[in-house]
């Protein structure tokens, strides 16, 4: 709703009024409606302000309403009412202007903002472009580029900047709202009409056809299938149309993105960020019974990639740091990268770099005055343990002891201290201070505490911090298995690298699987496998009585780690060189290979790698709900699309596989089981029958048929 109050004797202020961020609901829209009609026709009224109640404007239409009929009266009308108004509108801008609010007050003639505010179009965030007037607007105001940017890109923006940009025509440190009215006052006798933006023409750009065709090649290479950039490059283009055209081009772009899957995806990505923060554990412990324990001191052990990543992201956060590495060239090295990370992320957010924050030890006894250690060395259980005894002796009474670990047993780790309870893992990913995802991980004794501690620190760090049981990989990584698993089956089978990858980036993943294998390194999975020992001779195929293939191991016994040493499942023209080329040795490998094994290599198509790689990760998402490692699907569907860069325009695979269809899912696991019944990660999980049984109920509707999470290793 809205409320509306006469202030200095000729001022009608409305306030926006739907906690916490004023979003447009048909309730608000109406009541902007109201309230407007109430202003104008108050003669004593001369002007007239729009502000948002508790110190926020607007955070666009309410993203809720999407997904059912439409009620109250349409946006679009509605800011038209507003900037058709006789008497002067001022938006008072504190807080957010997001979206539908943004474009709320570009209806208004003049806009005031406070100098903390964030401006933005974050539509296309949302499978969605700013299609009430939005694209029609903004481009008039402030020209085809900026607008392009800020339109393609949903970033928000500064008051500075929007200043700058003439996006808003004053910027104050004072109560907005005051200054707002003030303003109005001031603007009182001026008619409005100069101020309607749908007056203005688009301004002139000497070659406006090269800006549109710049932008959409980056907009189509960034959007990996993504409908709404596109649409989003469209609807600007048609601002240089008259504005009632460019409108009615703006409403077809609209109504085909609002009934794509791809804005539903995105729609339940958004929410799924936010349900991810209200974790529970197998006890029944919860997000909203448990206090975390505020951390002013951290101590980061090794300092290798990883270790350096988390320091800068703790530093940034405001916590002081104490960075820890023996190996002396090693720890000469980190500072200096440390130090440029920091001035180089200082310098993009326009701070000064918090260099005084962070000291470098090259022994473990500052951990003795911390409150919280996050280790950080090399992936090898042994060496983690001995880490983690050292620190029960040295460290205070309370201090929360992390470990940065892609997969180990973190109730192994627990045990090597005195107080397990304080133990949970803390699973970054590579850049740690760049990506958003934090797989936080409880082993059988962690505390609800040293979990909300954890959950909090990342969420103070800018993560998205998802709560998860303690099982091998994991989340995220046990997912990949049988992914990667697939690929490399499939390559034995006739496929070629290149080819898997292909489909995997047109799907939209960000790289194909060996690619990104061949970035992150090869070696790595090789050396977790062999510590499991390898199967050799003649059942090198085989393992455990399943079937194991062996290629990647075979490649690292030749060297071939990946990117960094030039040579992997591609070539690369020098050790760490970027651009991946197909390598006839390895075509020449796979087919000695498979005459070795007496396989005949077939033709495989599109949908057959598609559907094994995926439907073998889905249905490992499947097993994890079961076993109670994840709380429910939200939480691996924001795992996968920020930690695995699953595209966020078809949601995460478990929403996929719910687009998709459970049934069909289903269908194609078991035909692929029939196929390799020697393949357990393709037999098709008990909860995914259990929920095709019940009718395949929708994503949200899911932790209705799971058991209460619990540990399981
Ligand atoms: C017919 C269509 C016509 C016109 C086109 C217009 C389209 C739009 O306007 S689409 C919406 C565009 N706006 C956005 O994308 C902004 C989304 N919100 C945010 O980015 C953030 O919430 C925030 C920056 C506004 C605030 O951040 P923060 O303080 O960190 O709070 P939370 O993100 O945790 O949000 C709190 C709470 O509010 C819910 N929420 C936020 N925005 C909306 C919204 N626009 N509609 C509905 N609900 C919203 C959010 O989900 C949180 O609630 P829950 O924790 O219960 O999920």
């Amino acid at each position: 709703m809205a409320q509306y109050s006469r202030v200095s004797g000729t001022v009608g202020l409305i306030t926006l009024l739907n906690p916490p961020v004023n979003a447009l609901s048909a309730a608000v829209r109406q009541g902007i409606v109201d309230m407007m009609d109430k202003a104008l026709s108050d003669r004593k009224v001369k002007s007239v302000v729009i502000c948002g109640h508790n110190g926020k404007f607007c955070g666009g239409a309410d993203i809720r309403e999407f997904s059912s009929p439409l009620t109250g009266p349409l946006l679009i009308p509605v800011i038209q009412g507003v900037e058709s108004a006789a008497k002067p509108v001022v938006a008072a801008i504190e807080g957010v202007a997001l979206g539908g609010g943004l474009e709320l007050a570009l209806g208004c003639h003049y806009r005031i903002a406070h100098s903390k505010a964030r401006l933005g179009l974050p539509e296309v965030h949302l499978g969605l472009l700013p299609g009430a007037g939005g694209s029609q607007r903004l481009p008039r105001l402030i020209g085809v580029p900026a607008a392009l940017d800020i339109i393609t890109t949903g970033r928000h923006v500064t008051a500075a900047e929007a200043l700058k940009l003439g996006l808003v025509d004053r910027v104050t440190d004072r109560n907005t709202v005051d200054e707002a009215v003030k303003f109005a006052l001031s603007v009182a006798d001026q008619s409005p009409q100069s101020r309607r933006i749908s007056t203005f023409p688009c301004p002139h750009h000497p070659d406006l056809d090269a800006v549109f065709e710049g932008v959409m090649q980056r907009v189509r290479q960034r959007a990996r299938g993504a409908l709404a950039p596109v649409a989003c490059v469209q609807a600007v283009a048609a601002a240089t149309l008259p504005f009632a055209q460019g409108m009615e081009r703006e409403r077809e772009l609209m109504a085909t993105l609002f009934t794509s899957g791809q804005a539903r995806a995105q729609q339940y990505h958004f929410f799924a960020q936010r349900a991810v923060g209200r974790w529970s554990m197998p006890s029944g412990a919860r997000w909203d019974k448990t206090k975390p324990v505020a951390v002013h001191k951290a101590m980061v052990i090794g300092l290798g990639t990883m270790g350096r990543g988390i320091s800068v992201a703790l530093v940034q956060a405001g916590v002081s740091v104490v960075a820890m590495e023996t190996n002396e060239k090693q720890l000469m090295d980190a500072k200096q990268a440390i130090s440029s990370m920091l001035e180089r992320g200082a310098k993009r957010r326009g701070v000064a770099p918090a260099l005084d924050k962070i000291r470098y030890s090259s022994d473990m006894q500052p951990a003795a005055d911390v409150d919280l250690v996050i280790e950080a060395v090399f992936e090898d259980m042994a060496l983690k343990k001995k880490v983690f005894q050292q620190l029960s002796a040295l460290c205070k009474p309370g201090t929360f002891l992390c470990s940065n670990t892609s997969g180990l047993d973190v109730d192994q780790l627990a045990s090597e201290t005195r107080t397990p309870e304080l133990v949970v893992g803390m699973h970054f990913f590579a850049p740690a201070h760049v990506m958003k995802l934090l797989e936080v991980v409880y082993g059988s004794r962690s505390s609800p505490q040293a979990v909300a501690t954890a959950m909090e620190l990342g969420k103070q760090m800018g993560k998205v911090s998802v709560a998860v049981g303690n099982c091998r990989g994991f989340v995220g990584n046990r997912m990949l298995k049988p992914y990667l698993e697939q690929a490399f089956f499939l390559l034995e089978e006739g496929a070629t690298p290149e080819f898997v990858d292909q489909v995997l980036e047109e799907f939209g993943f960000a790289m194909g699987v060996f690619r990104m294998s061949d970035l992150s390194g090869l070696d790595v999975g090789w050396r977790v496998r062999k510590a499991d020992g390898l199967p050799d001779g003649h059942s090198a195929r085989i393992r455990q009585g399943c079937r194991y293939s062996p290629l990647g191991d075979l490649l690292c016994e030749q060297g071939r780690f990946g990117q960094k040493t030039g040579r992997g499942w591609y070539q690369y023209d020098k050790p760490g060189g970027q651009v991946a080329k197909p390598d006839p040795w390895l075509q020449d490998f796979l087919e000695k290979f498979r005459t070795q094994h007496g396989l005949v290599a077939r033709r495989i198509d599109h949908q057959e790698v598609l559907e094994r790689c995926l439907y073998a990760l889905m249905n490992e998402g499947f097993r994890i709900l079961e076993d109670g490692i994840a709380a429910g699907p939200e939480d691996i569907d924001v795992i996968y699309v920020l930690g695995y860069s699953w595209p966020p325009h078809r949601g995460g695979p478990m929403f996929y596989a719910a687009m998709v269809g459970l049934k069909k899912v289903l269908e194609r696991l078991e035909h692929y089981h029939q196929e390799h019944p020697d393949i357990p990660s393709l037999k098709p999980c008990n909860l995914l029958r259990k929920l095709v049984v019940s009718g395949s109920p929708p994503v949200q509707k899911w932790r209705e048929f799971l058991q209460k999470p619990q540990s399981q290793l």
